[in-house]
């Protein structure tokens, strides 16, 4: 369903998460919307908490604190397991199965089974239906787990790091797929991935998460038209952190070069670039000392 009637794909509430008692959080604080009927990309560096984050959403993991709905379900219960989809980074499959063998058991699992979409995504990969699962390459595999996935006909398709082992073409081929599937039937889809360049063909929201805390979480056209990259005269440093998030900056000589969140006009003199989603991506995601202020803080400011 898409629209404004659409339920949310996400929603967290002061989520958070630790894999043991005593350990430290993995995900905390965290609170976001993703709306219906959009592609997100959930990015972050490595430890982030992405592959939790989908975990949860899934319902392979439980909150530690806070709360997630997917769909306005409780992530793991019958309801939101009918309607979402997670493809874990393992692909967990039974190896001893053909792929004939592991279509019909997707199709014995899931009461509005779709075999045409499900057949065509591994026929599309040159995967054949008779070969066993264990002894495919990572890439057919990730076709099969993905034709599991596509063939259930969910409402929510959380995929993390689908492409990782996939070749240029089948990446290509299953993004547009991707899209296409979100276009015809407005399934919403969050999709972790480290490849940034994809990402800005193919997202309209973006999440970005850094130590466990939610950075972004955003339309992807905002997120491109309020951030700028500036260039100008250093000693306009403190003036600009006054009236503008810097995200990031980088001092060479006298020289400053800054990316900004803006919030209202630019004073000062400034040559003005506009970043592509990739570069503002790269900004959130590496390390800074503390934005002042930082961009939920002001976000809340200006509202
Ligand atoms: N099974 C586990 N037991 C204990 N700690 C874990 C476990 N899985 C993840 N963690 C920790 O939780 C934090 C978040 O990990 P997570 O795998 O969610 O990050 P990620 O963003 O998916 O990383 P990557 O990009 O490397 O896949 C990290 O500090 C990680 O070490």
């Amino acid at each position: 369903m898409t629209g404004p009637d659409a339920p949310d794909a996400l929603r967290a509430t002061g989520l958070g998460f630790r894999y043991r008692r005593r350990g430290g959080w993995a995900l905390r604080d965290c609170e976001f919307t993703v709306p219906g009927g959009r592609v997100t990309a959930l990015v972050g560096r490595n430890g982030a908490g992405k592959t939790t984050l989908l975990h949860l959403a899934g319902g392979l993991l439980r909150p530690g604190s806070g709360e997630l709905r997917a769909l306005d379900a409780v992530p793991g219960t019958s309801e939101a397991r009918a309607r979402v989809a997670l493809l874990a980074q393992d692909k967990p499959l039974y190896p001893r199965f053909t792929v004939a063998d592991t279509l019909l058991m997707g199709e014995k699992l899931n009461f509005s089974w779709d075999r045409t979409t499900a057949e065509r995504t591994v026929r599309e990969g040159g995967v054949p239906l008779h070969a066993r699962v264990g002894e495919l390459s990572p890439g057919r595999r990730t076709r099969v787990a993905l034709a599991l996935a596509l063939g259930k006909r969910p409402e929510l398709l959380l995929l993390d790091e689908p492409l990782a082992d996939l070749d240029p073409v089948a990446r290509g081929d299953i993004m547009a797929g991707l899209m296409a599937e979100a276009a015809e039937r407005g399934t919403s889809i969050v999709l972790s991935s480290h490849v940034l360049p994809e990402i800005e063909e193919t997202c309209d929201w973006v999440l970005v998460l850094r130590d466990g805390r939610v950075e972004l979480s955003e339309d992807a056209y905002t997120v491109r038209e309020s951030h700028a990259v500036l260039t100008g005269h250093a000693d306009q440093a403190d003036a600009l952190a006054t009236e503008h998030t810097v995200v990031q900056r980088r001092t060479a000589g006298r020289q400053l070069t800054a990316l900004i969140r803006r919030h209202g006009p630019l004073h000062g003199a400034w040559h003005v670039e506009r970043p592509r989603l990739e570069d503002i991506l790269i900004g959130y995601l590496q390390d800074v000392e503390p934005r002042h202020p930082a961009p939920a803080e002001r976000t809340e400011a200006a509202a």
